[in-house]
């Protein structure tokens, strides 16, 4: 579908709140954050556990709403939506990476992300050709038809980023997506981001790790859940 937006960011939250009440005691995670990450741009977004970084992701993918504030997916308010309305703008403009992969292991690989094409609305040739190019892209087409339990943590989470990239996000969000991978894995995962950056991909990441941070373009730090003023910018 066309963006009906095509320069605005690829996300704006504006005075974004949160509180967290599963269980009748309120915890406040988002206090009012601030934040835009530009198309193109790659972002790591680091602070203290319990900051907030986590509440922040899911409700900058629609995942959790947002009790107040405005949240914009390139140009599109996602605050006030219906549930399918949201899912939605979701589908068609953020890819979610997680810290423990969330594939299906009765499955293949391929298959895993080929059901994610599907599930973003292309037909199943188009979501078969989408899946076989990405798996291809990410060094995978050795393990295309093993499932992911055949697969290192590395390339499990390699094949995390090619399901999150099926749709062709504006946004790609990814949760400590190193956070539990072994050293050779994190460094795989961090040079893949590097080159989905370098062909234009806008990536928001979370990270505990100052190394996988350095890799981004700009660095957000969060404090007792608000966004800091900018730490470093990106490089002139
Ligand atoms: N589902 C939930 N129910 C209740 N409280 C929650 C829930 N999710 C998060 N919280 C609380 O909200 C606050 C922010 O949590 P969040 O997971 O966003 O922080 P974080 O910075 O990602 O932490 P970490 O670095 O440890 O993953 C914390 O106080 C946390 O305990």
């Amino acid at each position: 579908m066309e963006d009906p937006h095509p320069v605005a960011p690829a996300l704006e939250l504006a005075g974004v709140r949160k509180t967290h009440d599963p269980d009748g005691t309120p915890v406040v995670a988002l206090r009012g954050v601030d934040l835009r990450v530009e198309r193109g741009e790659f972002v790591a977004l680091m602070g203290p556990s319990g900051c907030g970084k986590s509440t922040l992701l899911q409700v900058a993918a629609g995942l959790e709403p947002a009790d107040d504030g405005s949240v914009r997916l390139a140009g599109e308010e996602l605050v006030g939506l219906s549930e399918s309305a949201g899912a939605r703008v979701r589908r068609r403009h953020v890819g979610f990476v997680f810290q423990f992969f969330n594939l299906l292991e009765g499955m293949s690989a391929l298959e895993n992300v080929a059901l994610a094409a599907l599930a973003a609305g292309a037909g199943r040739r188009a979501a078969d050709a989408r899946a076989r190019e990405l798996i291809d892209l990410l060094g995978l087409l050795d393990k295309a038809r093993r499932p992911p339990a055949a697969l290192s943590g590395g390339q499990r989470q390699r094949l995390a980023i090619a399901r999150a990239l099926a749709n062709r996000p504006t946004l790609l969000l990814a949760d400590e997506p190193t956070g539990a991978l072994d050293s050779a894995g994190a460094q795989e995962i961090l040079e893949l981001f590097g080159r989905l950056h370098e062909l234009g991909q806008t990536i928001l990441l979370v990270t505990h790790s100052a190394e996988v941070a350095a890799g981004a373009d700009r660095l957000v730090l969060m404090r007792d859940g608000l966004v800091d003023a900018p730490v470093r910018e990106a490089a002139p």
